[in-house]
């Protein structure tokens, strides 16, 4: 997969130099290509913002800039454009999965108070143009959410995780766990500061373990999302399940 990302702070991406998406970098299952926008502009100061049109706070980026960007990174090419934005549509788990599908994907991160909305409907005449949002709070750019979405993505992408994790494991996966939160997890020593690990783990009882993990993600569920449990299909949940 080829990732680029355009913005006025590429050393935001320093983080994807290494870990997971450093090393899937390394094999070359990932090409990231990091863009300065302010190098396509033209004046002296390499000014990429201007006042809103019909007035209001802030600065709005310039569509220029970005069309000279998005023209030469996608020359002779069609990726998906991803563009963060608090007025997006939720990123999750299942956009998650649908973008690691794609052969490329272009992230534009705005900063100020936005990009001018002509640069997504001109580059929406020529490729699919997607405006997400990570979650319901206001960041001052798009920067951090691009580097969630290429870690939710590229952990998807085959060899990434490894073998000693799957993603068929994640909480939003599909199956028998699907939108249920993790439950608590546990290591050696089996006591510490006098708190022992449930002991249905020590007990090397597979199914029972299965279940217990089960329950315990459906009360943390519960506990923390209820309408996550409200999405659950009924025929999900079993009797016991629900007098959890
Ligand atoms: N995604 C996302 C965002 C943002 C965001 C994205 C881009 C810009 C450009 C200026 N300000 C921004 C905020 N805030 N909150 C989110 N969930």
């Amino acid at each position: 997969m080829r990732l680029d990302i355009i913005s006025i702070f590429p050393e935001y991406f320093s983080p994807l130099d290494v870990s997971l998406i450093g090393k899937a970098r390394e094999r070359g299952t990932l090409d990231v290509r990091l863009h300065q926008l302010r190098d396509w502009a033209r004046d002296v100061h390499k000014t990429v913002d201007d006042t809103p049109y019909g007035g209001g706070p802030g600065m709005v980026m310039k569509p220029e800039i970005w069309g000279a960007a998005i023209d030469e990174v996608t020359e002779g090419g069609t990726p998906r454009m991803i563009v963060p934005t608090p007025s997006g549509r939720p990123f999750a788990q299942g956009l998650a999965q649908e973008l690691a599908q794609e052969p490329w994907l272009l992230f534009c991160c705005g900063r100020y108070e936005g990009i001018d909305s002509r640069v997504m409907d001109e580059y929406g005449t020529r490729m699919r143009v997607d405006e997400v949002s990570i979650g319901d709070y206001v960041l001052a750019g798009g920067e951090v959410a691009v580097l969630v979405m290429v870690e939710a993505i590229g952990r998807l992408l085959p060899g990434v995780l490894g073998n000693a994790h799957s993603a068929v494991d994640d909480s939003f996966a599909p199956g028998a766990m699907q939108n249920l939160l993790e439950g608590p997890v546990y290591t050696k020593p089996p006591v510490w500061r006098g708190r022992e690990v449930p002991e249905v783990l020590l007990s090397g009882h597979h199914g029972k373990v299965a279940r217990w993990r089960r329950d315990e993600a459906l009360r943390r569920t519960m506990k923390n999302r209820p309408d996550l449990v409200e999405a659950l299909d009924a025929s999900a949940l079993d009797k016991r399940d629900r007098e959890l």
